[in-house]
């Protein structure tokens, strides 16, 4: 069952909002970064990968974010380009912005981490004034990012865009993209990040990111039922936990769960899971897939990403998303 219903005829199928960073991925593995010398550069932040993730499968995607007004800058807009992405909304910072640096580590396939440079960052300089109506309501879905909540103008950005999406029937994806580093109080946090939860459709994040969230109202060790029923009494229709390699679980608010489990991979790091399965998961549910398919979608393509070196470089085609659900070894859930 799919409880979601997409306007339709609408030129763009989603539109992410938030932040245009590079990765710098560790080139040695297997060791700490004090011990590395070399790094590739790929386009990252949570946003962007969730959004080249869902044009590389066929989605019309398209991006609201501001970029450094420097070569950093033109190299993400321009790969956003090749990968297919409507780049309307994709500002240039004058103010002088820098482009936030993910430097990521990959100690062992299970300890990977992720040193973040975000001091000036073009990305949280997204203006209110720069987020467009008239392109929101262009598309059938509306993809948040936790981070892009972090700082002013950025904030009251993404807060202009719920209103215009919920305006036009636009159905908005909330992926929590909890990033400590970005943020100096965890209550603040939580504000924010329940304020924008109350405007959002679906809710997709780790146990952890729920449990920050709830700390705030003194609620502790609630179970991941507790967590999705609290959505529902606002304009939630699907609450997605994710668990790691231990599956996800999604409930509705007619009261349904579904249970996914993982695809068994050769898993080189595990950072970009999140985002590889949530671009897979909204493409199948945009796409006529019940929520238990598209789990599985969201599953399949995180276990494609954590095998491969990057994240936004490594999120699969359609094609190599099937083949993937046909051929790897599905573990069933253990959550
Ligand atoms: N070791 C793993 N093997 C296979 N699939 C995994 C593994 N870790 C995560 N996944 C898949 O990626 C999804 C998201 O991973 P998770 O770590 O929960 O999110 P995030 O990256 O946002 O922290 C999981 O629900 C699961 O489907
Ligand atoms: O989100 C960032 O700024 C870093 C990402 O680009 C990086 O690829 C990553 O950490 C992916 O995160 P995940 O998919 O939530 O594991």
């Amino acid at each position: 069952m799919n409880p979601l219903k997409f306007v339709k005829d609408r030129p763009l199928d989603i539109i992410a909002v938030g932040r245009l960073c590079i990765d710098l991925n560790s080139n040695e593995t297997n060791r700490p970064m004090e011990e590395t010398n070399t790094f590739t550069k790929y386009v990252g932040g949570s946003p962007a990968n969730i959004a080249i993730g869902s044009a590389r499968l066929g989605q019309k995607t398209g991006f609201i974010g501001k970029v450094a007004d420097d070569q950093m800058g033109r190299f993400i807009t321009n790969y956003l380009k090749k990968n297919n992405i409507d780049t309307k909304g994709v500002t240039v910072d004058q103010s002088g912005a820098v482009t936030g640096l993910a430097f990521t580590e990959i100690k062992s396939p299970a300890e990977c981490s992720i040193l973040l440079y975000r001091d000036n960052v073009a990305d949280l300089k997204l203006h209110p004034s720069e987020v467009e109506e008239d392109y929101i309501k262009q598309s059938k879905a509306l993809l948040i990012s936790g981070t892009a909540l972090a700082k002013s103008p950025s904030r009251e950005a993404v807060f202009l865009a719920l209103e215009y999406a919920i305006k036009h029937k636009v159905t908005v994806f909330f992926d929590l993209d909890y990033r400590p580093y970005t943020w100096t109080d965890e209550s603040e946090t939580a504000v924010y990040y329940n304020l924008a939860a109350e405007k959002c459709d679906v809710i997709i994040g780790t146990r952890e990111e729920f449990n920050m969230m709830e700390k705030l109202l003194n609620i502790d060790e609630s179970d991941d039922h507790y967590t999705a029923s609290r959505w529902f009494s606002y304009r939630a229709d699907l609450v997605v936990i994710k668990h790691g390699g231990a599956g996800s679980i999604a409930y509705t608010k007619d009261n349904e769960s579904h249970r996914s489990g993982i695809f068994k991979t050769n898993v080189l790091k595990t950072f970009g899971a999140g985002d590889s399965y949530a671009s897979a998961f909204i493409y199948g549910l945009m796409n006529g897939k019940d929520v238990s398919e598209a789990m599985k979608m969201g599953s399949a393509s995180a276990s494609i990403v954590i095998s491969r070196h990057s994240c936004s470089d490594a999120m699969p085609t359609k094609e190599e998303l099937i083949n993937q659900m046909e051929t790897a070894v599905y573990e069933p859930v253990q959550v």
